[in-house]
């Protein structure tokens, strides 16, 4: 599982750490780690130029200390202060390997490789100040090494605010921070690389990620045992006269062999469009989930009073969410952010900004799981338990593919997850197979669903 803490959990376990190591041993740790990875990215020390960005604070000082670092194994490293105070051994250690500074951006003329953002991590407020700006304006079109964070990010809850660092690569270390995970400032993060700082962090992650380990161990299997009724049935109540694809997409998401058998209930000539394609799938009958809502257009309100009454759990998406007034503790509700807007009576915009917030408030306020789409879709239970899925790429924004993952989910909802784990399995699948059928362009929903069964069968063997 990968854990982001919040700052403050992370100030305790630095100081219970410091309270038994010689003074800047965990400071020359991530300078060690930072160092290497900048240097994994240049690919070469001897020609290489790297400016530092430095701010007033620790995160300045990680920078100074790598800087020397990289200056003594041959790279021009160059500081450009951004504060009148700096760390001052870091700096008295980089102009000792034979790096430079200064306080005046005219002094700098070449733009250099790489930038290392060292402006403020997590003691940082949001925003920049104009002076971070107008360096990393000078030199837009180099990219960017966030130390700890990208700067000016709001490190605990993720949202952007004013001006900010867009990172290629934040090297973090002790444990990631929510803003690396959760969007939108997940989107300037990059990518991540961990340096182990061997903190013991006690509080309890803020949010986490499941890995393909994770998903290994949660995923169903049949027993030697088994049978069909065993591994549960799922049905799926969607699909209308004017979306009858949305009824074939839910039901492609959850006819992927994760269960025993797939329901189909909705309109005759649909479940004839349904069949055809799927020939596996039945008609109504016992389930132990339902899924309600996908092209359920005016009747999603009936078909999700229908739902209820079996008393088993309901992944409620789409055209069903307008019509819920009541969920009980084992749904999922799967909204994108304009549909979790109208079910707060927020604007979408709002909930765009701050997704975490949303989908925290969301789940204890219908008392179940909420699975807020986009580029890293949120899993909030109402306990405050909050997963971000990190597989997928851009190309699964695209129509139906929210039909696939509710289809999928119910599936793993009636194989006996529990809900969370449903959802957030359900999800990270979901990703990985968009992954997949990409293939680095072009995807339909359709496809994703074809490419489940190939990720589970990886996810299975280890090879994910
Ligand atoms: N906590 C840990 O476990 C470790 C922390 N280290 C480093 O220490 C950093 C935290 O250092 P600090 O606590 O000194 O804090 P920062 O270096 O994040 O900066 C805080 C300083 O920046 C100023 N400031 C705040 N917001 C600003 C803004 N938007 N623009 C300009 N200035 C701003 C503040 O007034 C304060 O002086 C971490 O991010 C990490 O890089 C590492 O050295 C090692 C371990
Ligand atoms: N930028 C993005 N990167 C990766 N995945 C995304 C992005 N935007 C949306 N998605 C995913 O695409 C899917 C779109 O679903 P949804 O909005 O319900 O569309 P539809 O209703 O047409 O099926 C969701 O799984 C969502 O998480
Ligand atoms: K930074």
């Amino acid at each position: 599982m990968l854990r982001a803490h919040l700052i403050d959990d992370v100030r305790r376990a630095e100081a219970a750490a410091m309270a038994h190591l010689p003074d800047g041993a965990l400071m020359q740790r991530a300078a060690a780690g930072l160092a290497a990875a900048v240097l994994d990215v240049l690919g070469r020390a001897y020609g290489s130029r790297v400016l530092l960005l430095v701010g007033p604070g620790d995160n300045g000082g990680d920078a100074l200390w790598a800087g020397a670092r990289l200056a003594g194994r041959g790279v021009a490293v160059e500081a450009l202060l951004l504060a009148d105070r700096v760390h001052e051994a870091g700096l008295a250690a980089l102009h000792a390997a034979g790096g430079r500074s200064t306080r005046d951006l005219d002094d700098l003329h070449d733009a250099p490789d790489l930038l290392v953002d060292g402006i403020v991590g997590i003691g940082g407020r949001p925003g920049l100040r104009p002076e971070a700006v107008a360096a990393l304006e000078a030199y837009a079109d180099v990219p960017v090494v966030a130390v700890d964070v990208p700067s000016g990010v709001d490190v605990d809850t993720g949202r952007l605010e004013g001006p900010h660092v867009r990172a290629a690569l934040t090297v973090t270390f002790g444990t990631h921070k929510v803003a690396h995970l959760v969007d939108p400032a997940s989107t300037a993060s990059g990518a991540l690389h961990l340096v182990d700082l061997d903190l013991d962090l006690i509080g309890g992650p803020a949010v986490e990620a499941l890995q393909p380990d994770d998903v290994r161990g949660l995923l169903p299997r049949p027993g030697l045992d088994a049978q069909k009724y065993t591994r549960g049935v799922v049905g799926v109540r969607a699909g209308s006269s004017t979306y009858p694809g949305a009824a074939l997409l839910a039901v492609s998401g959850a006819n992927t062999g994760l269960v025993g058998m797939v329901r189909y209930v909705g309109p005759a000539h649909v479940a004839d469009t349904v069949r055809t394609a799927h020939p596996e799938v039945v008609g109504a009958g016992r389930v132990q989930a339902w899924v309600v809502g996908p092209g359920g257009g005016d009747d999603a309100a009936t078909m999700l009073a229908e739902a209820r009454r079996d008393g088993v759990p309901v992944v409620v998406d789409a055209d069903a969410l307008g019509h819920l007034d009541e969920a009980a503790a084992d749904w999922v509700l799967t909204p994108h952010a304009g549909e979790l807007a109208a079910m707060l009576g927020a604007e979408r915009e709002a909930v765009e900004a701050a997704p975490l917030e949303h989908a925290r408030d969301a789940a204890r306020r219908w008392g179940c799981t909420v699975l807020l789409k986009g580029h890293h879709t949120l899993v909030a239970a109402p306990d405050g338990r909050v997963r971000v899925t990190t597989t997928g790429v851009p190309w699964l924004a695209t129509a139906g593919a929210g039909d696939v993952l509710a289809g999928l989910v119910g599936a793993l909802l009636a194989s006996g997850l529990e809900p969370h784990d449903a959802a957030s399995v359900g999800s990270w699948l979901h990703g990985a197979a968009a992954t997949q059928a990409a293939a680095g362009g072009p995807l339909t929903a359709s496809r994703v669903a074809v490419q489940i069964p190939q990720v589970v069968r990886e996810t299975l063997a280890g090879l994910g």
